[in-house]
């Protein structure tokens, strides 16, 4: 089966830093992957490569078969990458509930001047918004706090909120960037079930960045090891982490 994600000879360079050079991993559908590597490995680099925040100097992007190299981050939504980010990044003064509707315009469509007059397809698309934000609440068990602040909610559904929202936009691939950051043991647990739950229900395909090894170990199929910009090997989660060059990248950080 072709690959959902295909990347080859990635790179970028700011200045004289070569911060992600031949880069390269395909992902199929369905997978879950992890990207894990020491601090400034490059790895966020890759997220933001991949989402269009940095157009690479080299490289080529394939989605589902379409060629995204080179896009701009709005128009890689569109193909099918959502993310969410290392320091949660919701839409902190709007309610939760329409945090997600931000994250469905991409698929519900009004003119403006249908949403200025009030127009009946205003209506119709506002109703149906908000039935589908709801449905995706409850998914995460968030739907007592449909109308609360997202600011006001406790930092791991803050995390769970992101992953609505980022689903909101039906992407094809979600990448998550170090999801249990900031989390207590029993939190990254949970997320752990989130992330599993969202795989098998959403058939979606996963890539993760974590430091956070019992999550990687423990849901992870297969990982890429990124130190210093380059793979350090790639492959089997159970080889890739008892990999004695791995183990000297972690302890010398
Ligand atoms: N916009 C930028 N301009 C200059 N240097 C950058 C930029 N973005 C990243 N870098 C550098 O690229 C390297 C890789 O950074 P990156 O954030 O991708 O690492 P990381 O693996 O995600 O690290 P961490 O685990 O700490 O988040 C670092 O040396 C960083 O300082």
């Amino acid at each position: 089966m072709a690959a959902l994600l295909e990347v080859k000879n990635l790179g970028i360079s700011f200045g004289g830093l070569r911060a992600v050079d031949d880069f390269e991993v395909s992902i199929k559908k369905g997978q879950l992957y992890g990207l894990i590597g020491p601090n400034g490995a490059g790895k966020t680099t890759v997220f933001n490569l991949l989402t269009g925040v940095y157009k690479p100097s080299e490289g080529i992007i394939t989605l589902d078969g379409v060629n995204i190299t080179g896009l701009k981050t709005i128009e890689i939504n569109k193909a099918g990458i959502a993310r969410t980010f290392q320091n949660i990044r919701l839409f902190k003064e709007l309610s939760v509930i329409d945090n997600v509707k931000a994250g469905l315009h991409n698929h519900y469509k009004y003119a403006t001047i249908e949403g200025i007059l009030r127009l009946p397809n205003y209506f119709k698309m506002e109703k149906a918004m908000t039935e589908k934000a709801m449905e995706l609440l409850k998914v995460f068990e968030l739907e007592k706090e449909a109308d609360y602040l997202a600011a006001n909610l406790p930092y791991g559904k803050q995390r769970k909120l992101e992953i609505a929202r980022a689903l909101a936009t039906e992407p094809k691939l979600l990448l998550l960037d170090e999801p249990a950051a900031g989390m207590n043991p029993n939190e990254t647990m949970e997320l752990m079930d989130t992330i599993r739950f969202v795989r098998d229900s959403f058939d979606m395909t996963i890539l993760l960045i974590e430091h956070d090894m019992k999550l990687v170990s423990g849901i992870c199929e297969e990982l890429t090891v990124l130190n210093f910009g380059r793979i350090l090997t790639q492959g089997a989660t159970g080889t890739v982490l008892n990999d004695p060059q791995v183990i000297t990248a972690y302890l010398g950080e």
